[in-house]
């Protein structure tokens, strides 16, 4: 299949706010998209949409040839900016949720992970900082075995000196056949995992291309052609 998520026309008002406008693009399968945007541009409102959590005024969306619907549910894995875990759960705890939760969750990989990520199962989810937090969040979402994951904003909590690590586990923990749409304002910090991106600009795309074309084309790196195009 050469196309693995297409949307068309995609709209969202807001009042009188203006998040999406005619927004259109597809992906294939295999590859690792950034989103990049402004504050307020509309990264998180695409996500959700295409995540199924919040409606469209109009467009359409098809996962793997599909109407976004209860048949794409199980085609899709969404990290949101915000923790989906209860503060009362250990972090075994989380796990076994999803566990429950999702029939496609691997728990095997979701163990290596935590290994990996250095997550203790016995730790409180309270008591992690941001960044161990989105760790957890990040082995939830890509221990699902599904075709299209959505990651919004995976390393803003992560130090620095840990933001490699965390890259480093998206690119060996999500399966090479899916694909992988992941918005961020730390663009410098992420390029390098990235195949293609997209730039949204006030709820348009402006840019979709393949990075290396970005390069010949442009002979820039994305983070300049992004401070270029965002920059205040
Ligand atoms: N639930 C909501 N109610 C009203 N306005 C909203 C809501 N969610 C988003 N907006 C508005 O829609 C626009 C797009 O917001 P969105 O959160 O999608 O942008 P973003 O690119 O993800 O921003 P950021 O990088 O700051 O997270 C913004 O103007 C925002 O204020």
């Amino acid at each position: 299949m050469d196309t693995l998520l297409r949307v068309n026309g995609l709209s969202k008002k807001y009042g009188s706010r203006q998040a999406l406008d005619s927004v259109s693009f597809s992906v294939g399968p295999g590859k690792i998209i950034g989103l990049l945007g402004a504050n307020g541009s509309g990264k998180s409102t695409l996500m959700q949409i295409i995540a199924g959590l919040t409606p469209a005024a109009s467009g359409e969306i098809a996962v793997m040839g599909k109407p976004l619907g209860k048949g794409t549910k199980s085609l899709i894995s969404y990290m949101p900016d915000r923790p989906m875990t209860e503060s009362w759960m250990k972090v075994r705890d989380a796990v076994a949720f999803y566990n429950d939760f999702y029939a496609d969750f691997d728990g095997s990989k979701a163990r290596e992970m935590l290994s990996f990520m250095n997550l203790d199962e016995r730790s409180a989810v309270s008591s992690l900082s941001k960044g161990m937090n989105e760790r957890l969040q990040l082995t939830l979402a890509l221990s699902r075995n599904v075709n299209l994951y959505l990651l919004d904003e995976p390393i803003g909590g992560v130090d620095p000196v840990a933001r490699d690590k965390i890259l480093d586990a998206i690119v060996r923990f999500y399966s090479e056949e899916s694909s992988l749409i992941v918005c961020t304002h730390l663009v410098r910090d992420m390029e390098r995992i990235f195949d293609e991106v997209m730039f949204l600009k006030d709820g348009r795309i402006t840019l979709h291309e393949e990075v290396e074309n970005l390069r010949i084309k442009h002979g820039r790196s994305v983070d300049d052609m992004f401070k270029e195009v965002f920059g205040e």
